[in-house]
């Protein structure tokens, strides 16, 4: 589908709050652009109040407002300097840096070693063989992943996506069972500053270049604009890279608000991401089981011996906590299906984040991800005192 709307259409803030302090990718300060957020105004800290008290409040808060614990006495009222918010023609609203003491805490996370996940006892050698996945458990400390959880929930804008199927004469909608939202633009083009700009702000200068030529591309080039990957995603990102030792153009982010929401068996096999793709998938927030298994053994009771499998034998299932990470790689993609199946109880009341890394190779990519994790209906936001996601402001 062709997207006829113009970046105005995208963007009809008015901006002109001046800022305290610039995030570590912004350029010199100049003319103020950037909307205040309401009620996250902070004072600029002394030095001295700066440093681990700072984390230990972020995620006191954090945990609280998650649920993850009960609040006990009320926290006493701690500023703390306000990085310099993402903002972009192709944002709903701006997205905010994590608080320095998050980024700090996310920065000195060393890298650590992960676990080769293996098939179920009696899998055939070949399941084996194609099976190129490791866990890291956990990746970012307990703590401050679920400081990370509470900030992204808040701060991110998000889609409950819809699109129609065609099998054969029927057509069937999808309602996506989940939020989900995307940023990033495929390996052909590169975002760069655009010159002479008289904004501040890091993000509201991305125009993308083709690779190569370094010609501009224009947003309408694609059916819906790219939106650059926020300052906040880029910190994850950058730890991700560096321990994955990969690179990754795109973050898909899902959240699952509780066990009704889902994704059901597939595999992240198109072609626009090459033929071995390297694909790494954050847990944040409530526990939730991850399943892998063989396309094989998707067939009922399929192989040599014809024996009749038990429901659930051929799966590995994994209780994901916040802060774990998946890293799937090789043939894992093309011959094994991984899913988030619904859960009823206590597994499924938490809210829980899921934020994928990956490389998307050309421009079908990028059309790719955008129809189906932002689409064209209303932008959805965490409303603190519903304590749920609520529609925040229908698209143009
Ligand atoms: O939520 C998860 O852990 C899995 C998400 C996933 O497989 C996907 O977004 O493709
Ligand atoms: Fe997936």
């Amino acid at each position: 589908m062709s997207n006829k709307r113009t970046l105005n259409d995208f963007f009809p803030l008015s901006l002109s709050t001046p800022l305290a302090k610039r995030s570590r990718s912004s350029p010199p300060p100049s003319a103020a652009t950037d909307p205040p957020i309401p009620g996250r105004a902070f004072a600029r800290p002394s030095a001295d109040e700066e440093g681990d008290s700072d984390l230990t409040l972020a995620i006191t808060l954090s945990l609280q407002e998650s649920g993850f614990v009960a609040p006990s006495t009320p926290p006493a009222e701690k500023p703390e300097e306000q990085p310099v918010p993402s903002t972009h023609l192709s944002y709903p609203h701006s997205i905010p840096a994590f608080p320095r003491s998050l980024e700090l805490a996310l920065e000195g996370i060393p890298a650590k070693p992960s676990t080769a996940l293996k098939p179920p006892e009696g899998s055939p050698e070949s399941h084996r063989a194609d099976l190129d996945a490791h866990y890291y458990r956990p990746l970012i400390p307990r703590a401050t992943s679920l400081a990370v959880f509470t900030f992204l929930r808040r701060e991110l804008p998000f889609y409950r996506v819809n699109y129609d199927i065609k099998r054969g004469p029927n057509i069937t909608r999808i309602n996506t069972p989940r939020y989900t939202t995307v940023f990033g633009v495929d390996d052909t083009c590169v975002w760069r500053p655009a010159a002479e700009s008289s904004s501040p702000s890091f993000h509201s200068q991305q125009i993308f270049t083709k690779c190569g030529t370094g010609n501009v591309v224009s947003p309408s080039a694609f059916e819906r604009p790219p939106r650059p990957i926020p300052d906040c995603l880029l910190t994850l990102k950058a730890h991700v890279e560096r321990v994955t030792q990969e690179t990754y153009n795109f973050i898909l982010v899902n959240y699952y608000a509780n066990g009704n929401d889902s994704i059901s068996y597939h595999s992240d096999d198109e072609r626009f991401l090459g033929e071995l793709p390297a694909i790494a998938s954050l847990s944040l927030g409530g526990v939730r089981d991850f399943c892998l298994k063989h396309k094989d053994s998707a067939k009922p009771n399929s192989g040599p011996d014809k024996v009749k499998k038990k429901p659930g034998e051929d799966v590995i299932k994994i209780p994901l906590e916040s802060g774990d990470m998946v890293m799937m790689k090789g043939r894992t993609q093309s011959r094994w299906l991984h899913a988030l199946p619904k859960r009823k109880g206590d597994m499924g009341s938490k809210g829980r984040i899921n934020i994928t890394f990956r490389k998307a190779m050309v421009k079908e990519g990028t059309n790719n991800y955008y129809r189906y994790n932002v689409g064209d209906g209303p932008v959805w936001r965490w409303d603190e005192q519903k304590k749920d996601m609520v529609i925040w402001r229908v698209s143009a």
